[in-house]
């Protein structure tokens, strides 16, 4: 495989709350269109680390770059702007609301058309209208939602659910996809379906994903790049072959589960 240039990369990243250190001088790069695990107990600080990448938390110190933009502090919106997409542990949709209407609201910061035009269908916002409704079919018809495409998502099995939330990220056309847990509470083979709609996702938009998985077996299979994380700090980083017969990866974690 040819190197690939990084898409994000991160620097002496450190994170406290309240005094209490979540991330502690965490370094790596994510190469461009590739698949990056992030692995580690409870608690290692998988979660905030997304947070800091999307900018939901201001990292105490250290440095970020993404797509060439070098920076300390970035706000979530700046960061959606930017191309950055996010799925939650716990899943973040309108449960009252369908599922096209759900996938929809992903493409909000694509809308240029003012209130006004909206309310009343004028000017810039009928084809708008047209064209986003038409690319969040394109996505529910990627993930194959098609049957369930006007049901109260509320309503939808747990797995239909993170498939939904998964649509609405992609719906953003994101470049850099922030993925937390996309197979938590999955029996096998919703987590063999769901590994392959991230798979298609790479292949089909060359998207790069950032993902936290439990299932070693999952991230093993899924991932071109792993980042094992033990009380907030980083103890492996690399393919996850070599990773995986690191002697500190071993015990922190891996051995722990085998
Ligand atoms: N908003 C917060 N306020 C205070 N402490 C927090 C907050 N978010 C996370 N922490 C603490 O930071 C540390 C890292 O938590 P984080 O949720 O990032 O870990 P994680 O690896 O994602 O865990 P899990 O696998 O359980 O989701 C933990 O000690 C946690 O208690």
């Amino acid at each position: 495989m040819t190197a690939r240039n990084p898409l994000l990369t991160l620097e002496h990243i450190s994170l406290s709350f309240k005094g209490v250190k979540a991330i502690t001088d965490m370094s790596f790069s994510v190469a461009e269109g590739e698949i990056c695990a992030l692995i580690g107990p409870n608690g290692a600080g998988k979660s905030s680390l997304l947070n800091v990448i999307n900018g939901v938390y201001q990292p105490d110190d250290g440095i970020i770059t993404y797509d060439g933009e070098i920076r300390t502090a970035m706000r979530p919106h700046h960061a959606a702007e930017r191309g950055i997409a996010r799925t939650f542990q716990n899943i973040a949709l309108f449960k009252g609301m369908s599922v096209l209407d759900n996938v929809l609201t992903g493409r909000n910061l694509k809308v240029q058309s003012s209130w006004l035009e909206q309310a009343f269908n004028v000017g810039r916002a009928p084809k708008e209208a047209l064209v986003q409704r038409q690319k969040a079919e394109e996505i529910i018809e990627f993930l194959r939602i098609q049957p369930w495409r006007g049901s109260l998502v509320g309503g939808l099995p747990y797995g239909l659910q993170k498939r939904v939330e998964l649509a609405r990220a992609l719906a953003a056309e994101p470049k850099l996809l922030l993925l937390d847990e996309p197979m938590a509470g999955m029996n096998r083979d919703e987590k063999a379906e769901m590994s392959r709609f991230i798979v298609d996702t790479q292949r089909e938009f060359g998207t790069t994903i950032v993902l936290i998985e439990h299932d070693i077996g999952v991230v093993m299979a899924l991932s071109q790049h792993l980042v094992v994380l033990d009380y907030g700090k980083k103890i492996g980083d690399g393919p996850p072959e070599a990773v995986r017969n690191n002697p500190e990866v071993i015990a922190a974690y891996l051995g722990t589960r085998h």
